[in-house]
């Protein structure tokens, strides 16, 4: 697919201290471009949750430049739907229905019910949940919550879609569905995304580009673009450049 010269994101010179001390991001430059998947990879602690929450403006950098869409990304993130995210838990509301789950980032901004329950219908479909639009979330498998979570993030048609380690709490199989249903949706809505994963295979799946992190303190350490074409399927990830690409990565994410 042919990546759009225009930045999404930038993000120059950042440091993020947290209160206890820590410094968890030091001196951090990284952009991202629109329509590009990108996913952070990195060990435990190195900061990837912390650099995703700043570009998505729900945690503040102590020193540097995050511009996101062409604005602080934290004004951004409290004045528009143009950011959406996507946790490992899908954190439903249990007492509301599907609908009313993902109608909520709508209804918080005073749209009327008639346009959310358009823009709810045309979102599960995507995430090939309309049969259960009247079903509370105990009633749901986890990889259907998910769903349901990546539902909520589209309905306010967001330009850049943020995901921190959306479907580790997954089985294999349903985080093999839910990668297709993913890249299908990018491919057609033309989001960027930002994906937070410990999983090498999966970031090189799903990604156009792998950022590979290293820690104390967190930095970006390489930048692998991953050249396969989309659709991706059963096959790539069966070939032998899927496995040279995993190798790449691993062999980064290890310091070589
Ligand atoms: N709210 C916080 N207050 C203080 N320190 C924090 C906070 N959040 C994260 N940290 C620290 O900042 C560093 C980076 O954490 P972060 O969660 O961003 O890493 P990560 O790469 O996402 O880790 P993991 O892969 O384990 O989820 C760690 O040392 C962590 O202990």
């Amino acid at each position: 697919m042919a990546m759009l010269a225009e930045k999404a994101i930038h993000i120059s010179n950042v440091t993020k201290r947290y209160g206890t001390g820590t410094l968890a991001l030091r001196e951090v430059d990284l952009d991202i471009g629109e329509g590009e998947f990108v996913s952070l990879v990195g060990p435990s602690g190195c900061g990837k949750s912390t650099l995703l929450r700043i570009m998505a403006g729900l945690g503040e950098a102590t020193e540097g430049v995050v511009s996101v869409l062409g604005q602080p990304s934290q004004q951004l993130m409290k004045t528009s739907g143009q950011l959406g995210f996507v946790f490992q838990e899908a954190n439903l509301m249990p007492w509301r229905t599907v609908i009313e789950n993902v109608e909520l980032p709508l209804e918080l901004r005073g749209v009327g019910k008639k346009e959310r329950r358009e823009e709810v219908d045309h979102v599960l479909r995507l995430v090939r949940l309309e049969n259960f639009r009247d079903s509370y979330p105990k009633a749901l498998s986890g990889g259907m919550k998910m769903r349901v979570s990546i539902a909520r993030s589209l309905v306010s048609n967001p330009k850049i879609l943020f995901m921190d380690e959306p479907f580790g709490a997954l089985d294999e199989m349903t985080r093999h569905h839910l990668h297709q249903e993913l890249l299908e949706i990018w491919r057609q809505s033309k989001l960027t995304v930002v994906f937070v994963t410990h999983n090498v295979f999966e970031a090189v799946y799903l990604s156009s580009k792998v950022v590979i992190m290293k820690s104390y303190p967190g930095q970006i350490g390489s930048k692998i673009d991953i050249p396969a074409p989309y659709p991706r399927d059963d096959e790539f990830q069966a070939s032998a450049t899927f496995g040279q690409l995993v190798d790449q990565v691993s062999k980064a994410l290890k310091g070589g």
